[in-house]
């Protein structure tokens, strides 16, 4: 299996030419052969889907020639019917292609063979032959009802003028149908039946007829009546405008990745349904900007999930799967069934990845709902021969994660030079050092977690409580019988806490331990597993993993001067002894515990002398660190202090 290792990247900015729609491609190849007259194609899509296109058009006697090295093509229409009769062709897994071509050939009395790969004969077609078979056209499976290959003979036209399709499946058939009719000669009327998705799909097709001299009368999305004696006419030459689709990856990219990302190729005089993946991603919290042939995509800080209808954009919406990695919350993907036939299941594709990469992912027959995990995990990526898997799932690399992308070659299908144009676009990270750390430590219940959860809220960036870290190992210690000085027990069981944090929440072994965590009792326990080296080298490397774009907001002992000495903005967060062991003892009372003031300010200082006495990582301002005393602060002002500390170096005016 050929593979591509994508680096943990940091960024993402600059500009993308679009390479041509894939939708808008075949449809004008297919219009371009069936008109009257010569077509100029301008900028045509190069990939394997209108490759195989451009092939079947010559194997049914389409005159056409490629200008030079460019894109684009002159094509010479044969002004209806196809002048080959029979004719044996290969159409891979380009769904435009087969479908088209189907309802195309069907009306053109003559005899043949549609084919394709494995997977395009899984993929059903019984609704649109059922509906041409209405109109009298002869058609055969070859292996199984309702699935390619087809074989099709001459057409028996009846006297139907009315067909009824469903709308449901695939939006590909009623295209199919509108783009065919023309071939009968007399009136068509196409009914659909339920209701019909991806009717942007329908938008493009009616446009581009329209381009071509065919107008369609419609009835809202129920009925659509192609009317007699019209036949395509080459409008002399045709822009592809940019692929929407392809769009999404790097839009999502500036999303992510800080941005801008600027695509040219499409913008708000799009003919494109995907056009509206920008519309989703402003939702999640990006900022979105667009003339007419280009969309900018950036943010500040985190993105947020949402919960959407994907109807309208199924090939988009896969990319927004992917951003929900990226987001604070949950995002559900609403009304996605179409995803399960096209060119894999694309729901039960997608979650099986998703979940390598840690998330929590809920599928139903035609919805997905995905959760980000605290951290993302490194995985090999399958792609399942699907070219919006690999495109989708390279975003994953900036979330500071090595990703592994099986057979990425399998993205010629609509974009071979995808993988080129996103390094174009995106930063590696060298040991994720430029990820921006803020570095807040200090003495028990000084207010360093509340402080750096807030902050981390503000920016957008991951929080770490790394104490948390220590306060979990002492519990496991204790569930096990582990005693506080056996070390390198200790260290094993750091090195393999089953833990998970969620939503402010922390899970130990799958059993929500955040309250027990905080009582007076663990936090001794912990103080003692922390002054063992053994157990700090277990935890050295699970706390730096915490360092992921857009940035990381962490407190503890030691965090800018041990786990990570380069941190942006360092902080010494403290307050008079008396004044925490008032915060301790309202934060307990608060939660229901039993506190005593004397006996808190008895532990807390006594716990404060063994971090600080300790040999390894001990409590002490460091000589870069900002001293931030709060005993006279209140919360919003703490806040308001670091932000202004980080603000200010990230504009280079001070430490
Ligand atoms: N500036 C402040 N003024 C008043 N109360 C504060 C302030 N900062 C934090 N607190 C309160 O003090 C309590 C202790 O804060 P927090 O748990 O964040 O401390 P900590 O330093 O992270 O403690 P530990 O090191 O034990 O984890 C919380 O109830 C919090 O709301
Ligand atoms: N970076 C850190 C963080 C914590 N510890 C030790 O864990 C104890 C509990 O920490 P809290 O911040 O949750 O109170 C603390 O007393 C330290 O001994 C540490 O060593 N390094």
């Amino acid at each position: 299996m050929e593979f591509l290792d994508l680096s943990p990247l940091t960024r993402a900015r600059g500009t993308i030419q679009l390479p041509g729609s894939k939708s808008i491609s075949n449809r004008i190849l297919l219009l371009s052969a069936l008109a009257q007259g010569t077509t100029d194609v301008r900028s045509l899509l190069d990939s394997d889907d209108t490759r195989v296109m451009l092939d079947a058009l010559a194997c049914l006697g389409v005159n056409w020639i490629r200008r030079g090295d460019t894109q684009d093509y002159v094509v010479q229409g044969v002004g209806g019917a196809f002048p080959v009769k029979q004719a044996e062709l290969s159409l891979g897994n380009a769904g435009t292609a087969f479908r088209s071509l189907t309802a195309a050939l069907a009306l053109c009395g003559g005899n043949y063979t549609l084919r394709g790969v494995p997977r395009m004969h899984e993929r059903p077609i019984g609704d649109l032959v059922d509906a041409l078979r209405q109109l009298g056209a002869q058609i055969d499976y070859l292996d199984n009802a309702d699935f390619p290959p087809l074989k099709i003979a001459p057409a028996q036209l009846t006297e139907a003028s009315e067909v009824a399709v469903r709308g449901n499946v695939s939006s590909q058939f009623l295209t199919g149908l509108l783009l065919a009719a023309p071939l009968t000669g007399k009136s068509i009327t196409i009914r659909v039946i339920g209701e019909l998705i991806s009717r942007p799909y329908i938008e493009i097709t009616l446009n581009l007829m329209r381009r071509f001299g065919v107008e369609v009368e419609r009835d809202g999305w129920q009925a659509f009546t192609v009317p007699a004696g019209q036949v395509y006419r080459s409008p002399g030459s045709i822009y592809v405008e940019g692929d929407a689709s392809s769009a999404s990856y790097f839009l999502a990219a500036g999303a992510i990745g800080g941005g801008p990302v600027r695509v040219e190729g499409v913008g708000s005089a799009s003919i494109q349904g995907d056009i509206r993946f920008a519309e989703a991603l402003q939702q999640m919290g990006a900022t979105i900007a667009m003339g007419g042939n280009w969309v900018e995509a950036s943010a500040q800080g985190r993105l947020h999930g949402i919960d959407a209808d994907f109807n309208h954009i199924p090939d988009a919406a896969m990319t927004i799967a992917v951003a929900a990695l990226f987001a604070q919350g949950s995002t559900m993907l609403r009304n996605i069934g179409s995803w399960r036939v096209k060119e894999t299941d694309r729901i039960h594709a997608m979650a099986t990845e998703l979940r390598k990469l840690g998330a929590t992912v809920e599928e139903g027959a035609d919805f997905l709902r995905v959760t980000p995990p605290v951290q993302l995990q490194p995985a090999t990526i399958d792609t399942y021969d699907d070219h919006r898997m690999a495109m989708c799932f390279s975003l994953v690399a900036l979330g500071g994660v090595a990703v592994r992308i099986n057979d990425p070659k399998c993205v010629n299908k609509t974009f071979p030079g995808y993988f080129e144009a996103f390094a174009s676009i995106t930063q590696r990270s060298v040991m994720s050092t430029d990820i921006p750390v803020i570095a807040i430590d200090g003495p028990s219940a000084s207010g360093k977690g509340t402080v750096a959860a807030l902050v981390a809220r503000a920016l957008g960036f991951h929080y770490l409580d790394s104490g948390a870290l220590y306060r979990l190992t002492a519990l496991a210690a204790q569930r096990r019988g582990v005693a506080l000085d056996d070390e390198a027990a200790l260290a094993q069981l750091a090195r393999n806490l089953d833990v998970r944090f969620e939503g402010g929440e922390i899970w130990l072994d799958g059993e929500r331990v955040s309250d027990e965590l905080r009582t007076e009792r663990i936090g001794n326990g912990a103080s003692k597993v922390a002054a063992l080296p053994a157990v700090r080298t277990a935890l050295l490397e699970r706390q730096r993993a915490f360092r992921q774009a857009p940035g990381l907001v962490t407190d503890g002992r030691d965090m800018g001067s041990v786990v990570f000495p380069d941190a942006a903005t360092k902080i010494f967060l403290t307050a008079s002894a008396e004044e925490r062991a008032q915060r301790r003892y309202k934060q307990l009372m608060e939660k229901g515990f039993d506190a005593n003031l004397s006996n808190l300010l008895e532990e807390l200082s006594e716990r404060d002398a063994r971090d600080a006495a300790r040999s390894v990582a001990p409590l002490k301002q460091g000589a870069d660190a900002i001293l931030l005393e709060t005993t006279h602060l209140s919360i919003d002002q703490a806040v308001a202090t670091v932000l202004a500390c980080y603000q200010a170096r990230q504009s280079g005016q001070g430490a």
